[in-house]
C-alpha cells in the first residue's frame, strides 16, 4: 500500500474521532489524578506478602466484635468492614497486623465522578458508551496505521528508534514523541474498547458459579471455634476479599476471592468447599481496568497521564502539518495556459516542502517578467512554447517516487515531441535514506533518453530541504542561463536566544581573501557550545545573518568573510576594540563535540573553519581529529596558523591537511584531499570516526560524493548508516 494511502487513512480516522478524543483525552487527564491520590494516602503500612491472612483474622478477633468482610484494594490498603466492642458497624482502614484503625475511606470526589461519566459515556449513557467504544477502536486503527507511516518513515520497523529526518517542528516531534508513546496510546485504546465491550456484554460472561454445596453438621468441633489453619497459607497479597460466614451455623461458609480463584471454605474444618479458577474474561477485565484507570501504580498513572498530553500533542500536530500540506499542495494550481508558458516547473511533492521550494522559484521568474507554468509531475505532457524544463522533486518510501509523481515515467514515454527543451532536475530528500534522492535520479535518467533534451545543470541533491543548497542550485541555474533572479528568503522560524551584549576582545586585520577573526567575551554568563550559531541582524533590514561559533576559554570566536555589500559582514569587519555588539545564540545540537566518537574527522573550507577551532580546544581527552581545510592560497590560512601549530603541540589536533585553489603552485579543493585519502577514511569510519562538513555547500556536495562513494564501494553500506549511527554531521550554507 503506498505511503498516502496509510496517511490519508490516519488523517481521516483522526478527523473522525478527534472531538470525541480531545474530551477523553482531557477527561483520562483529569482522572489520571485520581490513582495518584489515592496512592499517596498512605495506608499501605506492610508489606503485605508476608502477612498471613490468619494474622489479620486474628486481629481483627481481637479488636473487633465482629469481621464481616475484608478487602485488600489496588493500593494494597486493608479495608475492614467490622462490628466494633461498641456496636458501631464501621467500614475502616487497617492496619493489617494489629487490626488497629487507620482511616475511612473516602467518598469519590465530585469532580472525578463528573469527569469519569463524561469520560466514559459523555453523560449520554448506553449510547455514550457506545461512542467512547467506538471511539477507543478507532484510536487503535489511528495507532496502528500510525506505526505503519512511522516504519516507512524511519525506512522499516528496526529502524524505528534511529535517527529521525530533520523536519518542521510538528513533523520532527510528532515522529520523535509518537516512538515512547505508541504503545502506551495502543494500551489505553485496546483497554477501552475492551471495558465497553464488557459493559455491552459483548464478551462471554465473566461470572464464577460454584458447584450447590452440601455441608453436614456432625462437622462442628465441640469447642465451636473457627478453623484458621488453611488460612495460614495464604498470604495477604493474594487476596482480593475475604467474605466471613453470615452466622455460627456450619452451612455458612468463608468466601475468599484470591487474585486467580475463588474458594469457599468451611468455617470450623477449614476444608475447602469449592474452588473455582476466574475466567480469563474476569481476569482479563481487571486487568484491563489496571491499565486504563491507573489503578494502584503511581509511575502508570503517570505514564497514562502523559500520554494524554502526548494524545492532545498529536491532535495538534497531525492537523498543523495537514493544514500545511494542503496549503503547500494546493499552490501547484497552475496559473497560466501551459502552451504560453517558456518556464515549465514539475513537482513531486508528498508533504509540500518541494513545491514550497519551487513556489519560491516560480515567483522569481515571474518577478523577472518571465511566463511559468507550474504543475504535478504526474501532469507531464507536451508544452509548446516550453523552452526550460525544471523538476523539482522528492523520493519517498524506499527510493520511490511521491504520489504525485508516480505517472511521470508512463506519461513520459507516451508524451513524444521534438522540441528542443533545456531541463534541470533538482532532487529533494535525506541521507537517512539509503535510497537517497533515488527518484531524482530517475527522472534525470528518463530526460538523458531523449536527444531533444538538454541538460542545463547536472542533477542536483538536496539534503534536508536546505535553504542555502537550494539557492546554492539556483545561483548556478542563473550563472547558466543568464538569467537573474532574486530567491526570497523564508522568515526564519527557528528559536534564537534573547540578545546578549558581548565585548570585542580581539580581530585580526582584514586578510587577502577577505576574512578576518573576531573574538568576542560575552558581558554576562551565556551557555553555548562550538558548533552553536550566533545571530545577527543588522538594523537596516532586520534578517538575522547566523554564523557557526568556536568557544574558545568561554569566548566565541567568529571566522567571518566580508562581502563588498554585505550589511552583516561590513558591521562586523567595522567593530574595533572593546566595542559592544549585541547578538543572539542559537543552538545547533546536531553540531557538537560528537562524544561517542572515536576520532573526527573535520573537513571544512573558507570560513568553515571557525566551529572546528573550538572543537578541537574542547578535545580535553586528545581523541585523535584530523582537520582538513580548503582555501584560496596560503595567506588566507595566516589568520588560523598560529592558533592551529599550538593544537598540534599541544596534541589536540592530529593532522591537518590543507588544499589551496588559487596558489601558485596548486589548485586544489578540499575533497581532492578527501578523495587522496579514501581507504584511509574507510578505514576510520568503519571504527567509528565521526566525520564532520561545515563550510560552502558546493563542498559539501563534493564531499559527500565521495563519502558515498567510499560507503558503497568501499565499506558496502550507505550513507544513511553513519547518519543513522550520528557518524555524520554538516552544517553548511
Ligand atoms: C516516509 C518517508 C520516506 C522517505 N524516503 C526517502 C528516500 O528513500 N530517499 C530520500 O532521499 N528521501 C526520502 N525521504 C525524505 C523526503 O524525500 C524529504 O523529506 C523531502 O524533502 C520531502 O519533500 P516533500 O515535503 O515535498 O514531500 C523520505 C521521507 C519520508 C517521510
Amino acid at each position: 500500500m503506498t505511503i498516502s494511502i496509510w496517511r490519508y487513512s490516519h488523517l481521516a480516522l483522526a478527523v473522525c474521532s478527534s472531538l470525541f478524543l480531545i474530551v477523553a483525552s482531557i477527561t483520562g487527564l483529569i482522572l489520571s489524578f485520581e490513582p495518584i491520590t489515592d496512592a499517596t494516602r498512605g495506608y499501605a503500612v506492610e508489606d503485605l506478602s508476608a502477612v498471613k491472612v490468619s494474622r489479620t483474622m486474628s486481629a481483627l478477633d481481637e479488636q473487633y466484635e465482629e469481621t464481616l468482610e475484608l478487602e485488600v484494594d489496588v493500593n494494597d490498603y486493608v479495608l475492614a468492614s467490622v462490628i466494633t466492642k461498641e456496636g458501631e458497624s464501621e467500614r475502616i482502614y487497617i492496619h493489617p497486623i494489629t487490626g488497629a484503625k487507620l482511616g475511612y475511606p473516602k467518598e469519590k470526589s465530585r469532580l472525578f465522578q463528573w469527569t469519569t461519566n463524561l469520560h466514559r459515556s459523555l453523560f449520554l449513557k448506553g449510547i455514550g458508551r457506545f461512542f467512547v467504544g467506538l471511539i477507543s477502536f478507532l484510536l487503535c486503527l489511528i495507532t496502528v496505521t500510525g506505526v505503519f507511516l512511522l516504519a516507512k518513515r524511519q525506512g522499516g520497523v528496526s529502524k524505528l528508534f534511529t535517527k529521525v529526518q530533520k523536519d518542521s517542528f510538528e513533523q520532527r516531534y510528532h515522529v520523535v514523541i509518537s516512538r515512547w508513546f505508541m504503545l502506551p496510546v495502543l494500551i489505553v485504546a485496546a483497554t477501552g474498547v475492551f471495558l465497553s465491550a464488557e459493559k455491552f456484554s459483548i464478551l462471554p460472561s465473566g461470572n464464577v458459579t460454584h458447584s450447590k454445596l452440601i455441608i453436614q453438621d456432625d462437622e462442628i468441633p465441640e469447642r465451636g471455634r473457627r478453623q484458621l489453619a488453611l488460612f495460614e497459607t495464604f498470604t495477604l497479597d493474594n487476596v482480593r476479599k475475604l467474605t466471613f460466614p453470615f452466622s455460627e451455623f456450619p452451612e455458612d461458609y468463608f468466601e475468599l476471592a484470591l487474585t486467580d480463584k475463588e474458594l469457599y471454605i468451611h468455617q470450623y474444618t477449614g476444608e475447602i468447599l469449592s474452588e473455582v479458577p476466574y475466567p480469563f474474561v474476569t481476569l482479563a477485565a481487571r486487568l484491563s481496568l489496571t491499565l486504563h484507570t491507573g489503578q494502584g501504580s503511581v509511575l502508570w498513572s503517570v505514564i497514562l497521564l502523559a500520554t494524554c498530553v502526548s494524545l492532545l500533542f498529536f491532535m495538534y500536530t497531525g492537523f498543523a502539518m495537514a493544514l500545511k500540506r494542503r496549503r503547500t499542495v494546493k499552490a501547484t494550481t497552475p496559473e497560466l495556459d501551459k502552451d504560453k508558458c517558456e518556464f515549465i516547473l514539475l513537482v513531486g511533492s508528498e508533504t509540500g516542502t518541494t513545491n514550497y521550494f519551487a513556489t519560491l522559484f516560480q515567483n522569481a521568474l515571474h518577478k523577472a517578467g518571465k511566463r511559468v507554468y507550474k504543475a504535478e509531475l504526474n501532469q507531464f505532457t507536451d508544452y509548446k512554447k516550453a523552452a526550460h524544463i525544471i523538476v523539482f522533486t522528492a523520493t519517498y518510501g524506499e527510493g520511490e517516487a511521491p504520489t504525485n509523481a508516480r505517472k511521470f515515467r508512463e506519461k513520459f514515454t507516451t508524451t513524444q515531441s521534438d522540441q528542443l527543451i533545456n531541463y534541470s532536475v533538482v532532487g529533494f530528500g535525506s541521507l537517512v535514506y539509503p535510497d537517497y534522492c533515488k527518484f531524482a535520479t530517475e527522472v534525470d535518467t528518463v530526460f538523458r533518453t531523449r536527444s531533444n533534451f538538454t541538460e542545463t545543470l547536472p542533477l542536483y541533491k538536496i539534503n534536508n530541504q536546505s535553504f542555502a543548497a537550494f539557492t546554492d542550485w539556483s545561483r548556478q541555474w542563473c550563472n547558466t542561463t543568464g538569467i537573474q533572479l532574486t530567491i526570497k528568503a523564508p522568515k526564519e522560524t527557528k528559536k534564537t536566544s534573547k540578545k546578549k551584549a558581548f565585548k570585542v576582545v580581539h580581530r585580526t586585520p582584514l586578510n587577502d581573501d577577505n576574512t578576518f577573526l573576531v573574538r568576542l567575551r560575552p558581558e554576562k554568563k551565556v551557555k553555548f557550545q562550538s558548533g552553536d550559531l550566533l545571530s545577527y541582524q543588522p538594523k537596516e533590514d532586520g534578517v538575522p545573518r547566523l554564523y557557526s561559533i568556536a568557544k574558545i576559554q568561554d569566548d566565541i570566536l567568529l571566522s567571518i568573510k566580508r562581502h563588498e555589500f554585505g550589511l552583516c559582514s561590513n558591521h562586523l569587519n567595522n567593530l574595533k576594540h572593546d566595542d559592544l555588539v549585541y547578538m543572539g545564540i542559537k543552538r545547533n545540537p546536531n553540531f557538537h563535540f560528537p562524544k561517542k566518537a572515536k576520532e573526527i574527522i573535520c573537513i571544512s573550507n573558507g570560513t568553515g573553519i571557525a566551529p572546528f577551532l573550538g572543537i578541537v580546544d574542547e578535545n580535553k581527552d586528545y581523541i585523535p581529529i584530523s582537520l582538513f581545510w580548503g582555501g584560496r592560497n596560503k595567506s588566507a590560512f595566516t589568520a588560523y596558523e598560529e592558533t592551529i601549530n599550538q593544537y598540534i603541540t599541544s596534541g589536540k589536533l592530529a593532522e591537518i591537511s590543507i588544499a589551496y585553489s588559487q596558489a601558485d603552485d596548486q589548485k586544489r579543493y578540499v575533497q581532492h584531499l578527501i578523495a587522496e585519502q579514501k581507504i584511509a577514511l574507510a578505514q576510520k569510519l568503519k571504527s567509528g570516526a565521526a566525520i564532520m562538513i561545515c563550510g560552502s555547500i558546493a563542498m559539501q556536495n563534493e564531499v559527500l560524493t565521495i563519502l558515498e562513494e567510499i560507503a558503497t564501494i568501499e565499506l558496502h553500506s550507505s550513507l544513511s548508516d553513519f547518519e543513522h549511527r550520528e557518524q555524520l554531521k554538516m552544517d553548511c550554507y
